[in-house]
């Protein structure tokens, strides 16, 4: 492969992208999230196309059955070996209604999508999912810099993506003169979202991966997705999400308000979520997240979407505030709405009767260090993951590890995912104990402390040495108090004013029993999480687009 003069070669999986200064940017350390990506398209696009494929037998069959009592009862095979030729048929061509396969059989042609990367900058993205999934007809790649899609464009050609390359769409993209599998358009992400918000012209995945915050670009997004169609999503715009530096800049981009405690990271997370759910829930649609993940200085969440006006409505149950003590970090969840269902008598449906909910479920003070209280959210309180969907991605990134320069990684995150209980927040042992001013219990007491006492437990992948737990803080704070009494601290060293102080003063209702617990030790506990990727040859900071139009503005740090 030779590379031009004047360029330099950066390579990806079987892709590979050639790189000028000042041209296109490019941040390498993003892999994973491509990785990601990619593993997770794949497997979204093998699942609808199973299901679709599993409708169309059930429909053959129906129409088998049909055929059959149509015809006096003769079977349809006696009938299928009397046409000793079968007639060629075109992939994707159903057999006609009225002959149910008495001349021919047609085979299952397998459901291609329409993938649009709305801020695509090298191409690089669009490029790998040409190449790496089977099951997508075509990526539409934009950029508003017009040098972005002139290094599309030559990246495509040089992957040999060009429109002389054999492929389903090859005729149709000649006529449009546009390239091979992958379209490049230059424009404004909104601008051609909205141009895709007809039910006919949606795409099946759009993917969001900007500077910053994918804000600007939800409310177009979430209306050009099919349903059932997937919506992949990348914010790094982390000192606004997971800080209170800005807490009304994430007002206006999210619609909630940051928590400031050791788990901002899960609050970003469903900060992001929140203003999903409710973009899409102007359009009569709502989400499902399938994969929602913090990663180094980023979040990056895949997202169903669907029309459904009842699961409109439960968005109001899966949504809250969260009071959170600025002491203790104890978090009291204020829900916005709950849903009642009554059986009606007389037709025997289960109506669905939403209503606001009493409040505050906390009063003044925090109830365990009685200290102040801060307002957080609203924000999605529901599920962070489908933990199915996780762990076919898992089974895939494993059979495929070869395929990915950051599968260790993957490994490690998704495992983690998988096992991850759907309750918020995370607390890590070690701040807890610092609460209290005692030693801190390993991750291994902890865990078989709550076990113990009947909770559930799992780690988070959002903080290396987290944990999660159905119990409540003043339950996981009891277990603290048996620890400080097996273990003591000097309490001369604790002011009688301080937080630490009430919080050590109340008894714990139980004795903690912190022996091993076989529980303890999951799957996750097994697996070294990668938290961080290696950092790749030839890194550093990429270059933004410098000719053509741009938005520009400053360029984000790493760890904005
Ligand atoms: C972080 S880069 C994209 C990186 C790319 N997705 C990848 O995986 O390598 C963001 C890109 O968004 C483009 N951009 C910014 N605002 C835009 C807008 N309103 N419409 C289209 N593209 C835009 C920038 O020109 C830049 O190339
Ligand atoms: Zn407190």
């Amino acid at each position: 492969m030779s590379v031009p003069e004047g360029f330099k070669l950066y390579t990806e999986n079987n892709s590979h992208i050639l790189l000028s200064s000042n041209e296109a940017f490019l941040n390498p350390v993003q892999e994973f999230n491509r990785d990601l990506s990619v593993a997770c398209i794949n497997v979204w696009s093998d699942e609808l196309n199973k299901g679709m494929e599993a409708r169309w037998r059930k429909g053959q069959e129906r129409k088998a059955a049909r055929a059959k009592e149509s015809d006096g009862g003769e079977p349809a095979q006696k009938r299928q070996k009397e046409n000793t030729k079968e007639p060629e048929v075109a992939e994707g061509v159903e057999t006609p209604a009225q002959e149910p396969t008495k001349s021919y059989r047609p085979s299952y042609s397998p459901y291609r999508g329409v993938i649009l990367e709305a801020l695509s900058a090298t191409g690089l993205r669009s490029i790998r999912y040409a190449k790496e999934i089977p099951l997508v007809k075509y990526v539409i790649a934009n950029d508003l810099s017009s040098a972005a899609t002139a290094a599309m464009k030559r990246n495509i050609e040089f992957n040999g993506l060009s429109p002389e390359t054999p492929s389903e769409a090859a005729d149709e993209v000649k006529k449009s003169k546009s390239y091979g599998k992958i379209r490049v358009n230059e424009g404004d992400a909104c601008t051609l979202m909205y141009h895709h918000r007809l039910e006919r012209d949606r795409v099946d995945v759009v993917d969001l991966d900007p500077y910053g915050t994918a804000a600007p670009f939800i409310d177009a997004a979430v209306q050009c997705v099919k349903d059932g169609g997937l919506l992949c999503v990348t914010c790094t715009d982390l000192s606004v999400l997971a800080t209170n530096n800005y807490p009304e800049k994430c007002l206006s981009n999210y619609g909630g308000v940051p928590v400031k405690a050791e788990y901002c990271h899960e609050a970003a997370l469903r900060l992001v979520l929140h203003t999903v759910s409710t973009s899409a829930s102007r359009y009569g649609r709502y989400i499902e997240p399938l994969l929602s993940l913090s990663i180094d200085f980023y979040v990056r969440l895949f997202i169903r979407v669907n029309t459904s006006p009842i699961q409109v409505k439960r968005a109001l149950t899966k949504t809250s505030t969260y009071y959170i003590c600025t002491s203790c970090q104890s978090f009291y969840e204020q829900p916005l709405g709950r849903v009642v269902e009554k059986k009606n008598e007389s037709s025997g449906n289960v109506d669905y009767i939403f209503k606001t909910q009493p409040g505050p479920t906390v009063e003044g003070k925090c109830p365990e260090c009685e200290s102040v209280l801060h307002v957080a959210g609203p924000m999605w309180s529901g599920n962070l993951h489908d933990t199915e969907f996780v762990s076919k991605v898992l089974e895939h990134a494993e059979n495929k590890a070869s395929q990915y320069g950051t599968a260790a990684r993957m490994k490690g995150m998704l495992t983690v995912a998988k096992e991850e209980l759907h309750a918020p927040f995370y607390f890590t042992p070690s701040r807890v104990a610092s609460f209290f001013h005692c030693q801190t219990p390993s991750l291994d007491d902890t865990a078989s402390a709550l076990l113990h006492a009947g909770h559930k437990v799992s780690r988070s992948h959002a903080c290396a040495g987290s944990l999660k737990t159905s119990a409540t803080r003043a339950e996981l704070h009891d277990i603290y108090r048996s620890w400080v009494k097996k273990h003591p601290i000097n309490t001369k060293n604790v002011s009688e004013r301080s937080p630490a102080h009430r919080l050590l003063a109340k008894e714990p209702k139980s004795e903690a029993n912190f022996k091993h617990h076989p529980d303890s030790v999951t799957a996750s506990a097994n697996v070294k999480l990668v938290r961080y990727q290696e950092t790749p040859k030839g890194w550093g900071p990429g270059t933004r687009a410098v000719a053509g139009t741009n938005n520009s503005g400053k360029r984000k740090r790493n760890d904005e």
